[in-house]
């Protein structure tokens, strides 16, 4: 660690002298000889060329001073470089942080990172259409991309503001108002299996995790291999996708003697998700990567050519 620069979300550092905080932070390690630069992220999509252009500049060592959804913007202009990513944890769920075991506390997850090696991790790649955009884009992922009524969840805070007020139960309350009012609509799943065979089937439902945990839910992938934890609700209603996320979420059972379905698992290497021609849909298949809204109608989630350094305390 010689060059170091901090981003923060500004949204974030409005409280509790949280700016302050960060400013000792960079100290502690100008005392020890680093050269240290804090940066603002400029606006919310901002972040992935800034990030880009430190590295270019040759900052060796990023520490994100957000949540998991500056860290998703800063991932775009890092993955595939020698530069370390340290995420000191500052948002409202902080899932990555949580499956590094960062303690919450910011200036003690800082005190953990400085000493860390940093461990090359497979990244996520989604590609989708983006609102506005002609043609489809493509993204890094760390903790989990997908489609469906959860990713509803994720806009109705696209900035992060609605999830402050009500903290961690903003998602849980947020999910089941959605679950109530959203429409559950299917569509079209292809699978590539981590033993090379395929599967299609219809969904209602659909995340590829990285992580072993999101928050209560521990869906079981696995940071460090090159594979996506697929899981899936089979083409549901409304009530059905209730009983599958209380058991996805509650009891973790994939099976049982209800009629209606119970979350599916499997260990896939690519896979494909696009609407059904005949099917008319009352709103947009929406799309979600690490928490960030980034599309509609269809992706393809596969795992990148291109590696994340990240510091991780063990
Ligand atoms: N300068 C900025 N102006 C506006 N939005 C920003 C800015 N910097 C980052 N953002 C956006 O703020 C949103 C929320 O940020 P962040 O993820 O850091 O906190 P959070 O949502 O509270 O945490 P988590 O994602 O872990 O729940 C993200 O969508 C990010 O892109």
């Amino acid at each position: 660690m010689r060059r170091v620069l901090f981003f923060l979300n500004p949204l974030l550092m409005q409280r509790r002298n949280r700016r302050a905080l960060v400013e000792g932070l960079a100290h502690q390690l100008r005392g020890e000889g680093c050269e240290v630069e804090l940066q603002d992220t400029l606006s919310a999509h901002s972040a992935g060329e800034q990030a880009k252009e430190a590295v270019a500049a040759g900052f060796d060592t990023l520490f994100v001073c957000g949540g998991d959804g500056t860290l998703f913007q800063v991932i775009q202009g890092v993955a595939g470089s020698e530069a370390a990513i340290g995420i000191i944890p500052f948002g409202t769920g902080n899932v990555l942080a949580q499956n590094l075991r960062l303690p919450r506390d910011p200036v003690s997850a800082f005190a953990l990172l400085r000493s860390a090696q940093a461990v090359s991790v497979p990244l996520g790649r989604i590609t989708c259409k983006s609102p506005g955009h002609a043609q489809d884009r493509t993204w890094y992922f760390t903790i989990a991309a997908g489609m469906g009524v959860h990713a509803a969840l994720m806009n109705l805070a696209p900035t992060g503001n609605g999830k402050r007020v009500g903290g961690r139960a903003a998602y849980f309350t947020g999910g089941i108002r959605l679950l109530l009012q959203h429409p559950v609509d299917p569509f079209d799943l292809q699978l590539t299996l981590a033993d090379g065979s395929e599967r299609t089937l219809r969904a209602s439902e659909l995340i590829a995790v990285r992580v072993p945990e999101i928050n209560i839910w521990r869906p079981g992938g696995n940071l460090e291999a090159p594979l996506l934890q697929v899981a899936v609700v089979p083409e549901t209603t409304r009530l059905g996708l209730a009983h599958a996320s209380y058991h996805a979420l509650l009891t973790r059972k994939s099976s049982g003697h209800s009629r209606l379905p119970y979350p599916e698992y499997l260990t896939a290497t690519q896979l494909a998700c696009r609407p059904i021609q005949s099917h008319v849909y009352q709103s947009p298949l929406l799309v979600e990567a690490d928490g960030e809204v980034i599309g509609l109608k269809r992706a393809t989630i596969t795992i990148a050519q291109r590696r994340l350094r990240l510091l991780w305390p063990r």
